[in-house]
């Protein structure tokens, strides 16, 4: 019987099964078939995925992620804040502002703490990929894919796609509720337009700095909250013309809130919470 130390953090409910590598040695042909064990509420853990801290060449620590279905993505906005908090908390790093490796280059963290306690982290997200081959989606290169129509399943839609270092496809809707997140999510996630498939995400445009937003994301389904699906839901607006570029917005999510700005530099700052839930010994 071979087991590991895990620590269970979630970012506005988007939780995930982190694994100190420093510490834990598991064959790297694991990974994939345990993350969609550790993941299943009722055999498993219970999370939206599996998140690995690992050492790494270019920053102090780099973060591996991996959704519920076993896929291994590019990169995950509420990971890299858990990702931070763990960081500094076991004094893997030991300045409040560090480099984080991704498999999508590199971000900064800076964490706020409470007596030792790290409570927000802000995450400079780098610059938003926005050509077509970027995203990437199919189709004649172009260097933005906005309010773009296409068809699927015979119904007409317009849609928005952004990369984070991961692909998001952005639907704008009048009420966040009415939102066919559990119909459309899923039919868009694997659509052949997606060769790499896509997180999809809806949003309800408040004002020029706040947006309620609900996710289906890929590899995982619906999820409390998508940090990299809000900050592309964020670029998507600027573009849209529907928010401010480099002011505070405020992204409501199922799970809580996100202040996200893309700044005039072209950089995206994320910041917001990141909470330890519990630790545990996992047996496989
Ligand atoms: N499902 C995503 C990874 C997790 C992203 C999300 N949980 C976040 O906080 O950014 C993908 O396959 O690209």
């Amino acid at each position: 019987m071979q087991k590991f130390s895990f620590t269970k953090m979630h970012g506005l409910g988007n939780s995930y099964i982190y694994v100190n590598m420093f510490e834990e040695t598991i064959p790297e042909s694991l990974f994939s078939e345990l993350a969609v064990k550790v993941s299943n509420v009722n055999t498993g853990i219970g999370a939206d995925g599996m998140i690995l801290i690992c050492p790494s060449d270019v920053a102090p620590v780099k973060m591996r992620i991996f959704n519920s279905d076993g896929s291994e993505g590019k990169n995950c906005g509420n990971g890299l804040r858990c990702v931070a908090k763990y960081a500094y908390e076991h004094r893997l790093v030991t300045e409040p502002s560090f480099l984080i490796e991704t498999l999508s280059g590199l971000v900064k963290a800076e964490v706020f703490d409470e007596n030792g306690v790290v409570t927000n982290v802000t995450i400079d997200m780098g610059k938003p990929r926005l050509k077509r081959s970027e995203v990437p989606m199919v189709g004649e290169e172009a260097d933005q894919v906005v309010a773009e129509k296409i068809d699927i399943a015979g119904k007409a839609h317009e849609i928005t796609a952004v990369s984070m270092g991961n692909p998001h496809v952005i639907f704008y809707v009048d009420d966040i509720e009415k939102a066919p997140v559990t119909s459309l999510g899923p039919v868009v996630e694997k659509d052949a337009r997606f060769p790499e498939g896509v997180n999809v995400e809806f949003v309800e445009v408040v004002n020029d700095c706040e947006l309620h937003f609900r996710v289906w994301e890929r590899g995982s389904g619906v999820t409390q909250a998508c940090g990299t699906g809000a900050c592309a839901a964020v670029v998507a607006s600027v573009l849209n013309g529907k928010t401010a570029r480099n002011k505070e917005t405020v992204v409501h999510l199922a799970g809580g809130d996100l202040v996200i700005t893309w700044t005039d530099e072209g950089n995206v700052l994320m910041t917001g919470p990141a909470e330890t839930i519990c630790t545990g010994v996992y047996y496989y």
